[in-house]
């Protein structure tokens, strides 16, 4: 879909407030320039003391015109932001939806800071682009062509100087300054972004790079950002004021003009003297139409890019899995001959793999670093669609399944899984949202949090900062555990919970974790052999060398029992288990 379908799209459903806000818009300025002209017709004509009488229609239609202006000043901005707004919301939402579609595994290649940008500054741009770029350039296009046919019905002549001063200022001086400014314009929107993104990793990164004093370079990196920034507007400013100087000539010009041409006329009597001071004023009023067009030009810049950027969060990838609509009951979670790959990696992670989580079983999953075990987590999960193979739960593949109803039945509780800035009891509604403070307290009881949340002067309203910044890396794991518990999952995925966290604090959360998930499916993805001692089934994922990838350097898994050879699969890859009980 090209940018300007992707804007329309988003805009058609408003098609009708936007028209109405353009026609209020062009009524409005009429009455701003009828108020101009008749002004200036009703004091060259009482210069001239005629009876009162013959004053009253204009003065009326003074009054008329400055109500007027005012009223409709006020009801096109009215109806013009509710429109606008409107699409606003629809924007956000649609940009919602495709991060929602994309997310998690398919953000893999985006920046924070970025997306940040995207649904936030960039929406606004397209906001402006409607405000302040195609409604004054509709408004100012229409009423302009009102202005020039009424002034060439009093004079031809009069007409044209009108339409050649609107043309120039309205055509040239936008012409000017978006010529001036057009590289700058191109680089705002990236510039903004790239300025965001640096910001936002000196905050998320803030407590690393001061321990390895990296802060000043992170400041100096950002400082020269915001300098291209500042470049960036300084000459976009710049230009915006060649746009307002060559409109502001072009306006000086016409009225000269409008004296050249209407002076002949009044000597030759093919004017009235009264209606000279018309011809000459009314060009005052309708420059304002014009004066905001090359602003309004820049806006139009923008906001294509910022539609650019929206739109192109719909070609993120969209590796999770497609879901369908049959409600998922409970049973044995299996993975049958699954091969795995990220977006955009060259190969699979995972190749072949089998592996059933029956009902009630607890299963260690044990393997070196980047074997693939977060990924299998992320497959059962539905996070990456099987590249081949399937993934299904009570013999139901995944992509049949309701996802809600997967999701109330399968949790993953994975080692980085974020805390909220929120206080405990948020944090933990999360995981059941109805759930009463007496079920909170019995989940934080199961993982040994309980205690201390009580010692808290605000129990369960304790704020747990940013990222869980106030509360210990062991609290912190122990709150995502309960509130995985607390979703009461028929099969819980739990990715490396002793993650961070040193060796006695290891242990107990292990200890804790197995009182927790008696009796419950559980697959307990862990770097230590004694995190496995209460599970039912160990499965081992070990890295080697294979025929098909015979870099010494790149190493590819082989699941293997624990303690057994390698069980061969067709891609020379398997996963098997050694049973305990
Ligand atoms: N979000 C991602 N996007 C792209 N590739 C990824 C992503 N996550 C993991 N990978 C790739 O998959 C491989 C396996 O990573 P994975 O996290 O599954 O290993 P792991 O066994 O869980 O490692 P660890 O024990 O260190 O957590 C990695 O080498 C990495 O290249």
């Amino acid at each position: 879909m090209t940018t300007f379908r992707w804007l329309a799209s988003v805009a058609r459903p408003e098609l009708n407030r936007l028209v109405a806000a353009a026609v209020l818009g062009m009524l409005a300025t009429g009455c701003a320039i009828g108020l101009m002209a008749t002004s200036a017709w009703l004091i060259s004509r009482a210069a001239e003391h005629p009876p009162v009488l013959y004053l009253t229609v204009a003065i009326v239609a003074v009054r008329a015109f400055g109500i007027g202006r005012g009223v409709l000043r006020y009801a096109e901005r009215l109806v013009g932001h509710d429109a606008v707004f409107r699409v606003l919301g629809r924007t956000r939402v649609r940009a919602w939806i495709d991060l929602d579609r994309a997310a998690p595994a398919g953000l893999g290649g985006t920046r924070a800071g970025d997306l940040l940008t995207r649904v936030t500054r960039d929406v606004d741009a397209i906001q402006d682009l409607l405000v302040r770029g195609l409604l004054p350039i509709a408004v100012s296009l229409l009423t302009g062509i009102a202005t020039v046919a009424v002034l060439t019905a009093i004079l031809p002549a009069a007409g044209a100087v009108l339409l050649i001063g609107l043309s120039t200022a309205g055509l040239g001086a936008p012409a000017a300054s978006l010529v001036l400014s057009a590289r700058a314009e191109r680089r705002f929107a990236p510039a903004r972004s790239a300025l965001t993104t640096e910001v936002h990793e000196l905050l998320t990164g803030l407590a690393d790079l001061t321990a390895y004093r990296a802060t000043d370079e992170r400041l100096h990196r950002i400082r020269q950002q915001d300098g291209r920034l500042t470049g960036i507007l300084r000459r976009s400013a710049f230009s915006t004021g060649v746009g307002a100087a060559v409109a502001n000539a072009a306006l000086a010009c016409t009225v000269t003009g409008e004296i050249l041409v209407g002076v002949p006329a009044v000597r030759d009597g093919r004017l009235a003297g009264v209606v000279l001071a018309v011809l000459v004023l009314t060009p005052l009023a309708a420059f304002e139409l014009v004066t905001p067009l090359p602003a309004a030009a820049r806006h139009l810049v923008r906001g294509r890019q910022a539609a650019t950027r929206l739109r192109a969060l719909a070609d993120l990838p969209s590796p999770s899995v497609c879901w369908g609509s049959e409600s998922a009951d409970s049973g044995t979670l299996s993975a049958q001959h699954l091969t795995v790959r990220w977006p955009g990696a060259s190969a699979p992670v995972l190749t072949g793999v089998d592996l059933d989580l029956r009902p009630g079983r607890r299963v260690g999953l044990i393997g070196p670093s980047g074997s693939g075990k977060s990924t299998l987590a992320a497959a059962l999960i539905g996070f990456l669609a099987p590249e081949a193979g399937r993934v299904t739960f009570g013999g139901t593949e995944l992509a049949s399944l309701e996802e809600a109803s997967y999701r109330r039945q399968v949790v993953l509780c994975g080692q980085d899984d974020h805390v909220f800035d929120a206080t405990v009891r948020e944090n933990l509604l999360i995981g059941k949202p109805d759930a009463t403070d007496d079920q909170l307290f019995d989940a934080l009881d199961r993982v040994r949090l309980g205690a201390w949340v009580r010692r808290q002067p605000n129990g369960l309203g304790t704020a747990v900062g940013e990222r869980g910044a106030r509360i210990s890396g062991g609290e912190r794991q122990r709150l995502v555990l309960a509130r995985a518990l607390l979703a009461d999952p028929a099969v819980l995925v739990l990715d490396e919970p002793t993650a961070h966290l040193d060796g006695p604090t290891a242990d107990a959360l292990i200890h804790d974790i197995t009182d927790a998930t008696e009796g419950r499916t559980t697959l307990l993805i862990t770097h230590r052999h004694r995190d496995l001692d209460a599970v039912d089934d160990i499965l081992e994922i070990s890295c080697t060398n294979s025929p098909e990838n015979p870099s010494p350097t790149r190493k590819s898994p082989i699941w293997t029992p624990t303690g057994a050879r390698p069980t061969t699969s067709p891609s020379a890859r398997s996963i098997s288990s050694a049973t305990r009980s």
